[in-house]
């Protein structure tokens, strides 16, 4: 059984017929640790089991961030937990999915690196006007590619998904949901309000109607699954290498990171 009130990182709590799922480290601006993920899995495993739930509402503690990817602070390679790369980020990325209700990210503030993954992942995206939208694995010696560059090509078109990909600058919630990255903006002080419209929706709709609709359209794209687990899988040794080593440590040393050696 699943106890909710020992989690450290992550709140859990259900409102009406919504689980609300936070990341609750907002002095890193939300970013998660191996110890995160797996209170996401846990959070996400009592919402998909508890039949007063209806969908799922993943967000992050505070103003600032929803999810700015991976705690840079909290790993040098490998992070510290179990999984492909020391976190168990294919578990959750796959829960996103599998889970036969539907995920909304209340996008909050800052969706960066695995943090935009999440967003990507989530079957609808509202975020508040204040929200910037990124990714920045190349800047920092990673990337979350599968679900974050194939899902995310789907999602905004091949060509805007590799400028993301490739320049790393930030957009707005506006420009988000012009390239069809964001299904609604709202003023920041008007999120929460419309977040609850839209679960009080989803729960007056037909549970079974909803779970065939959100599989099937998984269906369609199911085969990025096996893009992910391959890209784990490199992205292992790629964080054992001195190329990536930079990019972190430039993060933590808060300067541009040198690329130059590493160029084949
Ligand atoms: C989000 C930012 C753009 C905000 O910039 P801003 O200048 O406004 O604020 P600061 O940079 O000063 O940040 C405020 C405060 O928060 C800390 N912080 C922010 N993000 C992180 C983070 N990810 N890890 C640790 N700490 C973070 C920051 O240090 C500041 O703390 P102070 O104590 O100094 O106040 C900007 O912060 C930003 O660009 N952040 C970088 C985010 C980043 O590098 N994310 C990781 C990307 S890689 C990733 O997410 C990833 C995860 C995975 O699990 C993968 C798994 C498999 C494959 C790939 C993966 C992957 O790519």
């Amino acid at each position: 059984m699943i106890d909710p009130t020992v989690f450290e990182d992550v709140l859990y709590e259900v409102r009406g017929r919504a689980a609300w799922v936070t990341i609750n480290r907002p002095k890193l601006y939300n970013a998660f640790r191996a110890q995160t993920i797996e209170e996401l899995i846990a959070a996400f495993k009592l919402a998909a089991d508890d039949r007063g739930v209806s969908s799922v509402v993943l967000t992050g503690a505070g103003d600032k961030a929803f999810c700015t990817g991976g705690d840079q602070s909290a790993h040098e390679g490998q992070y510290d937990g179990r999984g492909i790369v020391g976190l168990p980020i294919d578990e959750f990325q796959s829960i996103i999915r599998d889970i036969p209700k539907p995920v909304i990210a209340r996008v909050n503030g800052f969706a960066i690196g695995g943090g935009n993954v999440f967003a990507t992942l989530c079957d609808l995206t509202i975020a508040a006007d204040t929200a910037k939208f990124g990714q920045v694995g190349p800047k920092v010696g990673s990337v979350d590619a599968g679900w974050g560059t194939a899902l995310l090509a789907r999602h905004v078109g091949d060509k805007r998904a590799r400028e993301i990909w490739f320049l790393n600058e930030q957009y707005t919630a506006q420009q988000a949901y012009e390239m069809g990255l964001v299904n609604k903006v709202v003023p920041a002080a008007e999120l929460d309000a419309a977040v609850d419209a839209w679960t009080e929706t989803l729960g007056q709709r037909s549970p079974t109607a909803l779970a065939l609709a959100k599989r099937s359209f998984n269906a369609d794209s199911d085969n990025i699954r096996g893009i992910s687990m391959l890209a784990l899988n490199a992205v292992k040794l790629f964080y054992d290498t001195a190329e990536s080593k930079e990019g972190v440590t430039a993060f933590n040393e808060r300067r541009t990171p040198d690329f130059h050696a590493f160029v084949k």
